[in-house]
């Protein structure tokens, strides 16, 4: 028995505009979490619309826990949160999810013992009652979350699941992926959201124009780059050239409001800044420290800073050819 939930392998959907996603493989370990991160048209949501069997690739081929994508056998496995879909507006958010229950083949006694605790889960709550009409945004994806897990999956597929939720929305669903993880469920999450798939997933891949520019491991990606923070008092601008000309490195100054007591650079009112550089090994930080205080430097502080996930992404996407909806 294969140790994978998704393994695809130079997946390709190629629309009649040329556009679409282009020769993507990537395996996904069971009770992994996947990030999918790209910039608006990057190939995503087809993606994603491929292994679920809702199209049909153009070339290569893939399977979802060793059954091939499109077949029945794929199908009864995953669960699908598709991005701002809208469920029937006449019914109860209850009866959508029975409804879901219905169509995915489970028993009454199922359905009524987990339709409740499903919409309990997700925060939809006694407002199950009414029609869906009247939900928000933000209470319809909730309701779609309730549907995408009705069937209690093994690979469970979310695409953008809570772009349409508050603040305390969004945790609760980030909550509620975590716990999802922790049993064991594979999970495949689109999102713009990068503190979630920080957060969330152990590994991530980025699309551009349909491929894939790059993937790793979360926690790879984010320690190849690693910065130090320094807080030193009686600092001025002549000591920050001398320090990069000594040192060869590039230091910048904190004064946003990171700091306690930002430089000013113009008067020296206030001489305590953060000063922050990205070095290549920790034994740099002794050398750097024993440098400031040769300065006549006061050094208070010394803090290793992780490179966050949406720099990482912004540095990846800048500058790339990013065709976008554009023509
Ligand atoms: N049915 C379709 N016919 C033609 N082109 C399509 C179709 N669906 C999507 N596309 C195009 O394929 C490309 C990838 O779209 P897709 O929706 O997969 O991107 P995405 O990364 O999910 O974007 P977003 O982050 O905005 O949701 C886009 O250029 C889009 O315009």
């Amino acid at each position: 028995m294969s140790k994978s939930a998704i393994d695809a392998k130079g997946l390709t959907k190629e629309y009649s505009n040329g556009r679409g996603c282009r020769n993507v493989t990537i395996t996904v370990g069971k009770g992994e979490a996947v990030g999918f991160l790209g910039p608006n048209g990057a190939g995503k949501s087809t993606f994603v619309k491929m292994l679920v069997g809702l199209i049909h690739p153009t070339a290569g081929e893939a399977t979802l826990m060793s059954a091939p994508i499109g077949t029945l056998e794929a199908k009864r496995q995953i669960g699908y949160l598709p991005e701002l879909y809208r469920y029937q507006e006449w019914l109860t958010g209850d009866e959508v999810v029975r409804l879901h229950g219905r169509l995915c083949g489970l028993d009454k006694q199922v359905i009524d013992k987990r339709v409740p605790e499903l919409l309990h889960m997700v925060g939809v709550g006694q407002r199950g009652k009414d029609r869906v009409k009247h939900y928000s945004k933000g209470m319809q994806q909730r309701l779609g979350l309730a549907c995408a897990l009705v069937n209690d999956p093994a690979v469970i597929f979310l695409d953008e699941p809570s772009s349409a939720m508050d603040p305390v929305g969004r945790m609760h669903v980030r909550n509620i992926l975590e716990e999802l993880k922790q049993q064991g469920k594979t999970i495949f999450l689109n999102s713009h959201l990068l503190e979630d798939v920080e957060v969330l997933c152990d590994r991530m891949a980025l699309l551009n124009n349909g491929q894939v520019l790059r993937h790793g491991r979360v926690v790879e990606v984010l320690q190849k780059r690693v910065c130090w923070r320094f807080k030193v008092g009686g600092f001025s601008p002549f000591l920050l050239s001398w320090l990069m000309d000594t040192t060869g490195l590039s230091f910048g100054v904190i004064t946003d409001g990171k700091a306690e007591g930002g430089f000013t650079g113009e008067t020296g009112i206030d001489d305590t800044v953060w000063l922050e550089a990205e070095l290549e090994s920790e034994e740099q930080v002794g050398w750097i420290n024993t440098l400031l205080i040769g300065q006549g430097m006061t050094l208070y502080e010394v803090t290793k800073v992780r490179e966050r996930l949406e720099e990482w992404f912004m540095e990846a996407v800048a500058g790339l050819n990013h065709r976008g909806e554009q023509e």
